[in-house]
């Protein structure tokens, strides 16, 4: 059951018409499904069942305390990449033994925290995270558990800026290096080695390429054992796609049997697995409303002007992607025109649609869909705009669990300087 569906010519968020939000609330305005976001964590959680497994939710496609808070109260675990991330999982109630660390740039005061919190593990991504991990835990005298980040060199076949597991990329240790590293690692006196980590990329459509690469990293986890060094788990990273237009990506299901099936022979079946799903939780559990502000119809082009824009949802300026806008209340009064969806932003590239059929007049309200991964994540105050509301549906209920920012709060923490 879709969560956002048409019910008496109206679009709804599980029990509550969106035009009612958008009209206590405002606009632009995320929303989100609170029964979507369990079913799809379920979908994971189902998915591993009989395998010792852990769902560590990715933090970056959604970070808002409202949805963290969902997903903490379900047992999930969390996927951080910066101390902001971090003590946004804390104030969510998130438990800190469940958290993973992952990211190219850890700062020593990133660190410290995540210790001092007790993480489960960090993703190190080179050899010299793991010597300032290793000099930074025995300064606040603990150790460190650590897996280290692989690049398997496979091909994700996603957008070139969200693949991540080629050599060219800037991610993990080669696959080459890994065994030296890890028996470094050994020998350092605040780490304690305890699983192998890979992310190859975001919104992948097929299994393949997971297929792929878990095989280069079983190899590796046979080759370490072969030198005394056992893992405990095993952390496939994030990166299944979801369905933005005519996707077909894999099932949670049929993502977690094809890795499955590689590892339930009795060598590695006491391996844990971790999965950091991001996206495909969260993407299609939330919408962004906006407000037609006015219609410009030149010789060449319609365009409906919208009240958000490229520094709410960046996903198609920035990666030309494609989300569905669809009409709050359909009319049949007007005819279906095709209309590019912008926003007031002074860039050629504000779009949030182009070439869209819609019926519409000034003050209709829109939904682009699959707006929950990655849209107010990646929302910036650029043209001095405040950030978004955020809305959580549950039920017949909303909570707002984030207020609009005030244009005042956009420099507060600025001064002038003395004349
Ligand atoms: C290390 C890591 N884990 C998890 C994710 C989440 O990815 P996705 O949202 O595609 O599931 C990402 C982002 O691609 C990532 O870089
Ligand atoms: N920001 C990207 C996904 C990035 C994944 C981060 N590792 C998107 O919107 O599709």
């Amino acid at each position: 059951m879709d969560h956002f569906h048409y019910q008496d010519g109206e679009l709804f968020a599980e029990e509550v018409p969106l035009a009612a939000i958008a009209a206590e609330h405002g606009t632009p305005l995320y929303v989100y499904s609170r029964a979507t976001l369990e079913r799809h964590w379920h979908a994971f959680d189902r998915a591993l069942e009989g395998h010792p497994h852990r769902i560590c939710y990715a933090v970056k496609a959604n970070g808002n305390l409202g949805v963290l808070s969902v997903l903490a109260r379900l047992g999930s675990g969390f996927d951080i990449v910066s101390v902001g991330e971090l003590e946004r999982v804390l104030a969510a109630g998130g438990d800190p033994a469940k958290v993973v660390f992952s990211g190219v740039g850890k700062r020593e005061e990133e660190m410290r925290r995540a210790l001092e919190v007790g993480i489960h593990c960090f993703n190190v991504e080179s050899e010299a995270e793991l010597e300032r991990l290793d000099r930074v835990a025995g300064e606040i005298g603990t150790r460190a558990r650590i897996s280290l980040r692989v690049n398997p060199d496979v091909d994700a076949r996603t957008h070139p800026y969200i693949s991540t597991g080629l050599k060219e990329n800037k991610f993990g240790i080669s696959m080459e290096r890994a065994p030296e590293a890890y028996a470094r690692a050994a020998d350092l006196a605040h780490l304690e080695v305890v699983g192998v980590d890979c992310h190859i990329g975001s919104q992948l459509t097929d299994v393949t390429p997971f297929v792929d690469a878990l095989e280069r990293v079983i190899g590796l986890v046979d080759r370490l054992k072969s030198d005394g060094i056992r893992l405990r788990h095993l952390d496939m990273g994030g990166g299944l796609g979801v369905r933005y237009r005519d996707e077909t990506p894999p099932e949670p299901i049929v993502h977690a049997a094809a890795l499955r099936n590689l590892l339930e022979d009795r060598a590695h079946r006491d391996l844990e697995i971790i999965l950091e799903p991001g996206r495909a939780i969260v993407a299609n559990a939330g919408v962004l409303l906006t407000r037609v502000e006015y219609l410009k119809h030149t010789d060449h082009k319609n365009f409906a002007i919208v009240d958000a824009a490229m520094n709410d949802l960046l996903r198609p300026s920035l990666y030309g992607a494609w989300q569905a806008i669809l009409p709050l209340r359909p009319r049949t009064d007007l005819p279906l025109t095709l209309y590019d969806v912008v926003g007031p932003v002074c860039e050629t590239g504000d779009f949030l649609g182009k070439e869209r059929e819609l019926a519409l007049a000034e003050g209709d309200l829109l939904a682009v869909r699959s707006a929950g991964a990655y849209g107010f994540t990646m929302s910036s105050n650029y043209n001095a705009r405040p950030r978004a509301a955020e809305v959580l549906v549950d039920g017949t209920a909303t909570h707002l669990v984030r207020r609009r920012e005030r244009v005042a709060e956009l420099f507060a923490g600025e001064s002038l300087p003395p004349a």
